[in-house]
């Protein structure tokens, strides 16, 4: 029920050069597609569950603590990180609030939504911390909700895209169209979640060659995407062989593909994240997680370039890194929710867990 300990007793040491990680999950990967074909209690044995045994189970706790930062009295507001994220729609508007909260929760000190008129008021009510733009206003042309979003996009560390757009009569897929590519010319992050990946699994261009791109699809996201992409469909023999390869085809977009184990790659490595969390499947985890990514990987981001010689990632991928925080940490606090809430447990239980499991494992002094 620990998951502090889950992470020592998975943990394996990746503290070499990241070419030698690679090299060796190459290898290690290679062996999994040379299971294709034999008997099938052997091709089991390559399955997502069985992954730890190859040797990819990332060192989430060692990552957590060396890219969160130490709380420093010397900083500014904004410091520790500034996170929009665009979407949120009059049906739907816990996912966006999930999202955003989260990234506060964790040590961001800003957090943004961008979401449609009627979303807005819901959204702030559920917490005067998230500051609220309601720029996805139907009688608005394109143009002018992609301005509104442009003059504030210079100040983000991170976006995270695609929670629940649907549900309204206006085209709100060509606007975020436009608000990625805008974000991209600036070099400004993107996590891809939600109706987001419905947008780039149809316009893959607008991720492709992205290294600063984070897809994270759930199974049946993942499915359509993998379809799409690599016209196969979505395989738990050959985990790792088939992201590594979807990832290479999207040009180093990162993608987290989730499940019962997170799986990670961005081309080049694939990690593992399978320490236990909670057996509730509410939703809303996923949003969680895709605020949780947006910090990780900006401050794995700021780390690497202040530090870099010193830090020794097993990926030198800021993005790998903060997907590797993110799945880790919110396993974690689905671990200390559940143990206190059982089948009570729901997603704003999980987020009220995020601060103590930060705590446990980078403590604040
Ligand atoms: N409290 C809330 O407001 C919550 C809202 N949520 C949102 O609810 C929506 C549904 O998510 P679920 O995870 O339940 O559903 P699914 O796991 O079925 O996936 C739905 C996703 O697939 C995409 N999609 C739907 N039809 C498609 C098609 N024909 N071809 C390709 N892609 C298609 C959608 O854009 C959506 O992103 C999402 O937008 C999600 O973000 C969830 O995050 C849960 C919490
Ligand atoms: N079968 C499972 N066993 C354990 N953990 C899981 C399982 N499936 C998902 N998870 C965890 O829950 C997190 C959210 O994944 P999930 O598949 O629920 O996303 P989602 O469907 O996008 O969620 P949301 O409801 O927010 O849209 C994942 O990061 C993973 O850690
Ligand atoms: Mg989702």
């Amino acid at each position: 029920m620990c998951p502090l300990h889950t992470f020592s007793s998975v943990a394996r040491s990746h503290n070499f050069a990241a070419s030698a990680v690679s090299r060796r999950q190459q290898f290690l990967i290679r062996s999994l597609g040379g299971v294709r074909g034999s008997a099938p209690s052997r091709r089991m044995a390559a399955g997502v569950t069985n992954l730890n045994s190859l040797g990819l189970e990332a060192d989430a706790g060692s990552i957590l603590k060396r890219i969160t930062p130490p709380l420093d009295s010397g900083l500014h507001k904004g410091q520790a990180g500034k996170i929009a994220v665009i979407g949120g729609c009059r049906e739907y508007t816990g996912a966006p609030y999930f999202a955003a909260i989260s990234a506060l929760k964790i040590g961001a000190d800003l957090s943004h939504v961008f979401c449609t008129k009627d979303a807005a008021p819901v959204i702030k009510s559920y917490s005067p911390e998230l500051i609220v733009h309601p720029v996805l206003e139907e009688s608005y042309s394109i143009s002018l909700v992609v301005a509104e979003v442009k003059k504030w996009m210079e100040r983000f560390d991170c976006l995270v895209v695609g929670q629940v757009l649907e549900g309204t009569h206006f085209s709100w897929l060509d606007c975020i169209s436009e608000i990625m590519r805008h974000a991209r010319q600036s070099n400004i992050p993107i996590v891809v979640d939600g109706d987001g990946l419905f947008l780039v699994t149809n316009n893959l261009g607008l991720i492709a060659g992205y290294s600063l791109a984070v897809l994270t699809p759930n199974v049946n996201e993942y499915k359509r995407l993998v379809e799409k992409v690599l016209g196969r469909n979505a395989d738990d023999q050959d985990a790792a062989e088939q992201l590594l390869s979807l990832s290479r085809s999207v040009g180093g977009a990162t993608i987290l593909r989730k499940g019962n184990a997170d799986l990670i790659s961005d081309g080049e490595t694939v990690s593992v994240v399978s320490a236990f969390g909670s057996p509730r499947r509410c939703g809303g985890q996923g949003d969680i997680l895709s605020g949780s990514v947006a910090v990780f990987s900006s401050w794995a981001r700021q780390q690497i370039s202040e530090h870099s010689e010193r830090l020794n990632f097993s990926s030198s991928n800021p993005m790998v890194l903060g997907c590797i925080a993110g799945s880790a940490l919110l396993r974690k606090a689905a671990s200390l929710a559940f143990a206190e809430n059982k089948r009570a447990t729901l997603t704003t239980d999980i987020i009220e867990s995020l601060g103590a499991s930060l705590e446990e494992i980078c403590p604040a002094k």
